[in-house]
């Protein structure tokens, strides 16, 4: 522990004079550990006076680094989640990063996270102990197992305002995956810094396993029977016979090192047969001691009740309901990736531009996360009164303020219990509703405005948002801490127009909403030119204009396009357009078409009674495009 390995301030003090201005090697004066650190660094011509040169990447290298240890990320937020707390109580953060020292998350102690970052201790920076000299994070990657530094056994001098505790965290075969350390302020004591995060590692490389190891047996070992079931089982998996993939749990279980896995044989850690555990649920080892437990046979453990079956690719060529989403490969695998998040207890972040499907992909993730046929609660945080947002969200006991709804309101999260918050325009939030929210995010509990008992709260999170969200960090018109806890996974939803296969999606969205009708070449062509700026929501609504103005069974022709499709016609076919008046130049056609959507617009207006919302729903249409089409017939209108 960090009060063990480190000495007094003098007597460091004394070991780095001797190591750092007169070569000497202080054995026994340092740690072993740091001491081999030292010399590695020294080698390799670190300056141990020189400031730090750590620049942490871009957030979008930030977010692409996560994305790739997405699994990491997942299996170790539970974790992190529980250790900020403390962290938070105690002064300090708790950090995990991958296996070269790229720190992912940072969580903890504001002010501690704010010290930690004046030494580029926070996301996005690299603690490889090649590039910042000795630390817990790269000197434990190095030695591939828990290391803590305290203060002056940092090489770097600058680093001695930090106590850091690391454990490095390996994949059921051995391989590294990533570190979870705790760090905080070498003047105060972090007596169980290292015992805390070595077991927030068991419970992670754990979790690993729950994925099954394939076409292997997955022994579930423990001396005492009480403790299977628990992180501190030994697991150990063979596959023909030898030892492919264990925890340290496990390892220990026969003293043996992570170099021994694809080699110890079974018949050499074990006297007994394999059946007999099957049958007896017990097993002696090679020295006779009695081991309890169970066979897994290479099958993963149910994490969560089914889900319904994903929607496949190959369901979507089939013949879908108008009003079934359209997910190509990409959304389809951001779709599982994102659901097991949700299903993990995590929040997902879905950024995209305006009409690129936010809010149909979080209701996609809702029918096929484990909260299924639970509630799906919707709120615009940019849509409600700023003066009414909190008492909507967070809810109100009777008479809380003048106008008060009589019984009082329960509040929209109470509503999504059990099931999932959605939180659209989160990036719109009001900045001074945000440390409510952050609050009720991390504690799960809710105190409604006016008083009355808190109240526990269960719902999965996701939000979207169509801002860029770094920005609105560093402008400081979101927290990051808000973020951090409502981005544990982010979905980007690419736009149209950086779709190079354009022309498959208009296909695929004709197919469901063309009831049956076909489209000209020549059209399909000009609808997939199109950058639609508007996205999915832009070309759903043309696509239904265009079913609304042709005949059942038509063939839907160029002629019915809107006018800004007219433009695209590269100037030579412009030319060679027939003495069509309706196509003879943008401008003329454009009007005999605004004339028929006119129509349509005025019939489907009729057929709503007049109601505006009504009337642009069923067209697919937003509300302001009825108003500035239809201008002035509107007004006075119900909406
Ligand atoms: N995956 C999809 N398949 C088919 N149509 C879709 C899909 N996603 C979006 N759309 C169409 O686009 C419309 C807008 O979608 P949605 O409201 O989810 O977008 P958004 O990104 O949340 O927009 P905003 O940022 O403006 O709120 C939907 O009503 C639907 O017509």
């Amino acid at each position: 522990m960090a009060q063990q390995q480190t000495l007094s301030d003098r007597h460091l003090g004394l070991a780095r004079r001797a190591f750092f201005e007169h070569g000497g090697a202080p054995v026994g004066k340092v740690p072993e550990t740091i001491l081999r650190s030292w010399v590695r660094c020294q080698r390799q011509g670190l300056a141990a006076e020189q400031a730090p040169h750590i620049e942490p990447v871009p957030a979008a290298r930030l977010q692409e680094m996560r994305e790739r240890h997405e699994k990491l990320w997942r299996l170790a937020r539970a974790e992190l989640e529980l250790l900020s707390s403390d962290a938070a109580a105690t002064g300090s953060i708790v950090i995990l990063t991958d296996e070269d020292g790229w720190i992912l998350d940072a969580e903890g102690s504001a002010s501690f996270l704010d010290r930690a970052g004046r030494v580029a201790l926070m996301p996005g920076a690299c603690w490889s102990e090649a590039q910042v000299g000795t630390n817990a994070i790269g000197t434990a990657i190095v030695e591939g197992r828990s290391v803590v530094v305290h203060g002056g056994e940092h090489y770097l001098t600058p680093h001695g305002i930090l106590s850091c505790s690391a454990c490095p965290i390996f994949d059921p075969y051995g391989l590294p995956v990533g570190v979870l350390d705790i760090s905080g302020d070498s003047n105060v004591q972090h007596m169980h810094a290292l015992g805390l995060a070595r077991l927030a590692v068991a419970n992670i490389e754990h979790r690993y396993f729950d994925e099954g190891i394939p076409d292997a047996e997955l022994l579930r070992l423990h001396r005492d029977p009480a403790l299977l079931g628990t992180a501190r089982e030994g697991l150990l998996a063979f596959r023909s016979g030898r030892l492919v993939a264990a925890n340290q749990a496990g390892l220990q279980l026969f003293g043996l090192d992570r170099s021994e896995l694809g080699r110890a044989p079974y018949a050499a850690l074990f006297e007994d047969a394999l059946g007999k555990l099957r049958d007896d649920g017990v097993l002696l080892d090679r020295q006779g001691r009695a081991l309890y437990g169970r066979v897994d046979d290479g099958q993963a453990r149910p994490r969560r009740p089914a889900a319904r079956p994903p929607i496949t690719v190959s369901a979507a060529l089939t013949p879908q309901p108008a009003d079934a989403p359209l997910f190509d490969p990409v959304q389809e695998a951001d779709l599982v990736r994102a659901c097991r998040v949700l299903d993990a207890g995590l929040s997902v972040l879905v950024q995209g531009q305006t009409g690129t499907g936010k809010e149909v992909f979080a209701r996609e993730l809702h029918r096929r996360c484990a909260r299924a046929g639970k509630p799906f609660v919707a709120v615009n945080c940019a849509a409600l009164p700023e003066g009414l947002i909190e008492a909507e969200l967070f809810g109100y006991e009777d008479g809380a303020f003048t106008g008060a709804r009589k019984n009082g309101n329960p509040g929209l999260l109470r509503q999504a219990d059990g099931g999932v918050l959605f939180l659209d325009e989160i990036g719109d939030m009001p900045l001074a509703l945000q440390p409510r929210l952050l609050r009720v995010l991390q504690e799960r509990e809710l105190s409604p405005l006016g008083g009355g008992k808190p109240i526990k709260l269960d719902f999965a999170l996701v939000c979207a948002t169509h801002r860029e969200m770094q920005q609105a960090m560093g402008e400081g018109r979101f927290r990051p801490d808000l973020y951090y806890r409502i981005a544990h996974h982010t979905v980007h939803i690419a736009p149209l127009s950086a779709n190079a296969d354009r022309a498959a999606v208009v296909d695929a969205l004709w197919q469901r909403l063309g009831q049956g009708r076909r489209l000209t070449e020549q059209a399909r062509q000009q609808l997939a030119d199109y950058s639609w700026p508007g996205n999915l929501r832009q070309l759903g609504a043309c696509l239904r204009t265009l079913v609304a103005l042709s005949e059942p069974g038509a063939l839907v022709g160029v002629e019915l396009l809107p006018a800004y499709l007219h433009d695209l016609r590269p100037a030579a076919s412009r030319a060679q357009t027939p003495a069509n008046p309706m196509l003879a130049s943008p401008a003329a056609s454009a009007s005999p078409l605004e004339a028929l959507a006119e129509a349509a617009m005025r019939q489907a207006l009729a057929e709503c009674d007049g109601n505006v919302s009504r009337a642009a729903r069923k067209l697919g249409i937003s509300r302001s495009t009825l108003y500035r089409r239809l201008g002035q017939d509107l007004h006075g209108k119900p909406h």
